[in-house]
């Protein structure tokens, strides 16, 4: 069970630690949504899960106490100090890291090293996301001022099964968002093609300490059968064509793309009742996956 909203005050002035705004600090004390989480990932024993900033170790407990290996990097340094001092000593399960989740987006898992640790010298690097991966799933209350850089960065592979965020509800919505629609983006094309949205969860504020004052929701996302990875020169052009989204794509690619390959991405939108005239809000994910391809 999490700590109360009193517990956890009188944990934080015991460990002397403020909330730091800058890193999200909104603590989980409401046990509904902490098992709600384990609930949508559906979590079991054996279960190998990735936690980003781990904080003072609400969903950490939980996810051991359900009988994951969780996989965890928290860039509190006094929160990490907490952790290693009240939940490793008893968790050989916990592999816990001082860091930052934008340098280790997946808490130091490897999925491919798991499964192999001697692999071919010519599979190091870009091809490694079509290598074999041991199945994990990421169960996290992300610090928001993160969220979409780090789901970037998640979602270039290799690729969790199922992932169960507590997220900002403003950047739920871009995540999830239909072309067509302002909220529409590059982050909704990169995930899309990658995950389906599940039934998830509105938290409100009285769920965390301190209250935050935007609306969360817990996001339920399991991974397609056939996902597709954009390749990073392709996830940058897909990027640019956002930065000018007023813009007609035609303008936006004749600058960016040599002539022949230009001229590909026009026919590819003409065949499919586009044209170098649209621009990228208009453009379904399908077909920025086509583009890739
Ligand atoms: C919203 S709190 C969640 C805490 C805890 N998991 C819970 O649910 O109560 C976000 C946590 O992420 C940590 N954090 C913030 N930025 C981080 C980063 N870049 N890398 C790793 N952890 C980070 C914060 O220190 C904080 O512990």
């Amino acid at each position: 069970m999490p700590l109360t909203p009193t517990g956890t005050r009188e944990l934080l002035a015991k460990l002397g630690h403020q909330p730091k705004r800058f890193l999200g600090q909104n603590f989980l004390v409401d046990g509904n949504i902490v098992r709600k989480s384990l609930d949508l990932a559906g979590i079991k024993a054996g279960d190998t899960v990735v936690e980003v900033g781990p904080g003072l170790g609400t969903l950490t407990s939980a996810l051991l106490e359900a009988g994951a290996e969780v996989w965890a990097v928290e860039k509190d340094r006094q929160l990490h100090a907490h952790l290693t001092e009240t939940l490793v000593p008893s968790h050989p399960r916990l592999h816990l890291m001082e860091g930052d989740a934008m340098d280790f987006p997946l808490a130091g898992f490897d999925p491919v090293a798991a499964v192999s640790d001697r692999l071919p010298a010519d599979t190091a690097g870009g091809h490694r996301t079509a290598l074999p991966t041991k199945p994990f799933k990421i169960v996290a209350n992300l610090p928001y001022a993160i969220s979409t850089p780090w789901m970037d960065a998640v979602l270039s592979g290799p690729l969790p099964d199922r992932m169960v965020l507590m997220l900002q509800l403003e950047a739920a919505e871009r995540y999830v968002a239909k072309p067509g629609t302002k909220l529409f983006g590059a982050i909704s094309i990169f995930l899309q093609s990658a995950f389906a949205l599940e039934p998830g969860h509105r938290v409100p504020a009285a769920c965390f300490h301190p209250r935050p004052d935007i609306e969360s929701v817990l996001l339920n996302l399991a991974r397609l059968p056939e996902p597709f990875i954009f390749p990073a020169e392709t996830k940058a052009l897909i990027r640019a064509c956002f930065q000018q989204r007023r813009k007609q794509l035609g303008s936006i690619l004749r600058g960016k793309l040599a002539p022949e390959a230009a001229a590909r991405w026009f026919a590819r939108l003409e065949a499919a009742g586009f044209s170098a005239q649209s621009r990228a809000e208009q453009v379904p994910v399908a077909l920025w996956r086509d583009f890739a391809v």
